[in-house]
């Protein structure tokens, strides 16, 4: 369809407006459409478009209002009284904070306004209405048949009280959110369709989390951090940390990237398909999909990025610069856990260092499209990781769990936080001290889910170097538990076996 432009002077308005809401793809459909001048039903006067009419050069600062304590500090709640008064008496806007929503579902509920936009215009269709009788009502411009002037938004409201709608009622991409309650809930389905999940009920068990702060600075508090990071790896195999170094505006960038280089048009992407494993950069579905019995639901990207750095442009553009700014970050974290880690094997801090757990860096991109049967399904068989150590970054729809005592335990998606796993190689060369556990991603009907997993190790690369149960630790008491062997004969073992849940440290025992 063909709309007014803004310097076309007879219109008519009426049949344009009804044009455009009968697409019931909003403004975003018209974007998505390419326009590049917008329709004449979107321009308003000019005088309702001033900027600051009553410009003044008076500083504003905008009231920001702590709500910490309210419900348990009398002296506290006459304060916050005051200043929602004042604010509400004045300005009649002000921001509150520590008000008791925890940021990961602020976030969540952001991403799922987004998904609820980028997904199909068929799909969006079904909820495009100008019934205001309906729970859930989606269009653009609620007032587009009456005001003088559209409005540069698409929107949908949902009434959520005094009726609580129930979840089916709602757009699937944003029905949820993901909390291990709802993945509980999940997984009970998964228990009642088959048995090869395992699960065996909910826990209690919270999963670890180590702040690194005053890790460099403060020798008493490195001491405290070493004992959490053993005692994680002796029994989790997993911990998340904060305070990691690493900016929050690196990993969210990561996150994006990812995004942007899956969602690129499928010609681009094709380029870097490939089954060649000595490719630095390699894009396919299911690495193991002629090896493992069943396929997973999820794609992926590897980047080779250590030894051997590649150069910016054999990265995928999408996301080449943030790639080569995050992998740095992530090598200097993996320093320091090699570090933390030897000193809870009683060694020398740059043992692992020494003998070269940091010389590989391979970065995996993972994405989990949203999937249409996930009850059929799994993102990411269970299995155990085939590196030294990993070091995960995870968005904020949650789905990966751990094998803990005998029970999958979310892993949950925290703001800033990177979960680190130790794998195999780390499980063999401490003699089973450190734990390489099982961990699975499960499938959503909400997606995608995107993850970032760094393997410290050299993957395929004949390095020649020769690894097996570190000679230090052993003892008669601890005598070894694996033959030695070399970073690539462990990785073609576990590639050629494919993700089929079963370990293959088994294989290299004595
Ligand atoms: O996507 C995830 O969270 C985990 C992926 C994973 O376990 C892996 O790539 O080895
Ligand atoms: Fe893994």
């Amino acid at each position: 369809m063909v709309f007014a432009r803004e310097d076309e002077v007879d219109y008519d308005r009426k049949s344009e407006v009804q044009a455009f809401d009968e697409t019931k793809s909003g403004v975003k459909g018209l974007v998505d459409a390419g326009v590049t001048k917008i329709p004449r039903i979107f321009i308003h006067p000019q005088c309702s478009l001033e900027r600051n009419p009553n410009s003044s050069k008076r500083q504003f600062s905008f009231p920001v209002i702590d709500l910490q304590d309210i419900h348990t500090n009398p002296g506290r709640r006459k304060e916050i009284v005051d200043k929602v008064r004042d604010a509400s008496e004045t300005l009649g806007f002000f921001n509150v904070i520590n008000h008791g929503i925890p940021e990961n579902k602020s976030l969540e509920m952001i991403e799922g306004v987004r998904r609820f936009f980028e997904q199909a215009t068929a799909a969006k269709k079904q909820w495009y209405t100008r019934d205001i009788t309906k729970t859930v009502v989606h269009n653009s411009n609620f007032d587009l048949l009456t005001s003088p002037a559209a409005n540069w938004r698409d929107s949908f409201y949902a009434i959520m009280a005094p009726d609580v709608p129930s979840p089916d009622e709602l757009p699937q991409a944003c029905r949820h959110h993901q909390s291990a309650q709802d993945i509980h809930y999940q997984k009970g389905i998964l228990e009642n369709r088959s048995s090869n999940f395992g699960y065996k009920g909910s826990a209690e068990l919270t999963f670890p989390i180590i702040d690194l702060d005053g890790t460099h600075t403060n020798p008493t508090k490195r001491r405290e951090i070493v004992d959490k990071v053993r005692d994680a790896s002796e029994t989790w195999g997993f911990f998340q940390v904060v305070n990691h170094g690493i900016p929050n505006s690196v990993l969210e960038e990561m996150i994006q990237g990812t995004r942007r280089f899956f969602e690129e048009d499928d010609e681009v992407k094709m380029q870097l398909y490939t089954r060649d494993l000595t490719k630095k950069v390699i894009y396919n579905s299911n690495f193991d999909l002629y090896s493992s019995p069943a396929a997973n639901w999820r794609d992926s990207m590897l980047c080779v990025m250590a030894p051997n750095t590649p150069s910016p442009d054999e990265l995928p553009q999408a996301c080449r610069e943030i790639l080569m700014e995050y992998s740095k970050e992530v090598m200097n974290l993996g320093c320091l856990l090699f570090e933390l880690l030897s000193e809870g094997l009683g060694l020398h801090p740059s043992y692992l260092k020494d003998i070269d757990c940091t010389e590989g860096l391979s970065v995996i991109f993972n994405y989990y499209p949203e999937c249409p049967q996930p009850e059929l399904t799994i993102g990411t068989t269970n299995h155990s990781d085939n590196d030294f150590i990993t070091v995960l970054l995870q968005d904020q729809l949650g789905g990966l769990q751990v094998m803990h005592q005998n029970q999958w335990i979310d892993v949950p998606p925290t703001p800033g936080a990177l979960v680190i796993n130790i794998g195999d190689l780390l499980q063999l060369i401490s003699n089973d001290k450190y734990k390489s556990v099982e961990h699975r991603v499960l499938a959503n009907r909400v997606g995608p889910r995107i993850s970032v997993a760094s393997f410290f190790f050299t993957g395929p690369l004949p390095t020649g170097k020769i690894y097996g149960p570190i000679k230090d630790i052993l003892t008669d008491k601890n005598p070894p538990r694996y033959r030695e062997t070399t970073v690539k004969e462990y990785h073609d073992h576990f590639c050629g076996k494919g993700l089929d849940g079963t370990s293959s440290l088994s294989h290299f025992k004595l």
